[in-house]
């Protein structure tokens, strides 16, 4: 609970305020038009993994409106990047204004396409070795698919973080199945609530082991 206090704001949205972002979302989400973001109360835990890791490289799977996306950057030290994929090109050109808003176009590269195809050509196209924290927030049935791919491209390292949203609800079952039981990671449920819901969600935190 006391979680929860600290990280809501009472602001209203200006430009360059990635606080008064999350909060108009979060505000017309929860009161007028459910949608999917990650929400404040599973986005607290986000921000403390966030800012526990550092990271100096992300990746997310899953833009959507942008909300995780400004939740994240708002959070990276100066030269840090993330690279967010979408696949709905719908949607990524609104995640893209609310980047814009909230003024961390510097820190985010948002690409639009399919995991899959994507993943093999990160190395090459964006220069990045490995992701200190990978956020799966795409669709539940390619987060296990994904992450094996990451696994052979080589973009885990020992340490890296990834942070995964729904294992609950809708659910990935065989995706915690597979970090719990892997002896290449170390596993924990951080349990909380579907977005703007009472339903029961949790975020899934796995270090790669190396
Ligand atoms: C679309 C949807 C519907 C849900 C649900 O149970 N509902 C009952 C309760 N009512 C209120 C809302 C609707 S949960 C969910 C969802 C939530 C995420 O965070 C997602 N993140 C990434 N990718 C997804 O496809 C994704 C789907
Ligand atoms: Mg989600």
């Amino acid at each position: 609970e006391a979680d929860r206090k600290e990280c809501t704001q009472v602001t209203h949205v200006h430009e360059w305020d990635p606080g008064s972002v999350i909060q108009a979302i979060d505000h017309y989400c929860r009161n007028k038009e459910w949608a999917m973001n990650v929400g404040d109360e599973k986005g607290c835990i986000l921000d403390s993994v966030v800012s526990e890791v550092n990271p100096a490289t992300v990746l997310e799977l899953g833009t959507y409106c942008g909300y995780s996306t400004v939740r994240i950057a708002r959070l990276l030290p100066p030269h840090a990047k993330l690279i967010t994929l979408e696949f709905n090109p719908a949607v990524a050109a609104i995640a893209r204004q609310v980047i814009a808003w909230a003024g961390l176009e510097d820190k985010v590269q948002l690409v639009e396409g399919a995991s899959g195809d994507f993943i093999p050509r990160i190395k090459e196209q964006f220069g990045v070795k490995t992701f200190d924290l990978v956020f799966l927030d795409h669709w539940k049935e390619y987060y296990l698919p994904d992450t094996k791919l990451m696994e052979e491209c080589g973009l885990l390292r020992k340490g890296s973080v990834l942070l995964a949203d729904n294992v609950v609800c809708p659910g990935a079952p065989d995706y915690l199945e597979y970090v719990r039981s892997s002896p290449r990671y170390e596993s924990r449920y951080f349990k909380s609530h579907l977005e703007y819901t009472k339903v029961e969600d949790g975020l899934e935190k796995s270090v790669f082991l190396g």
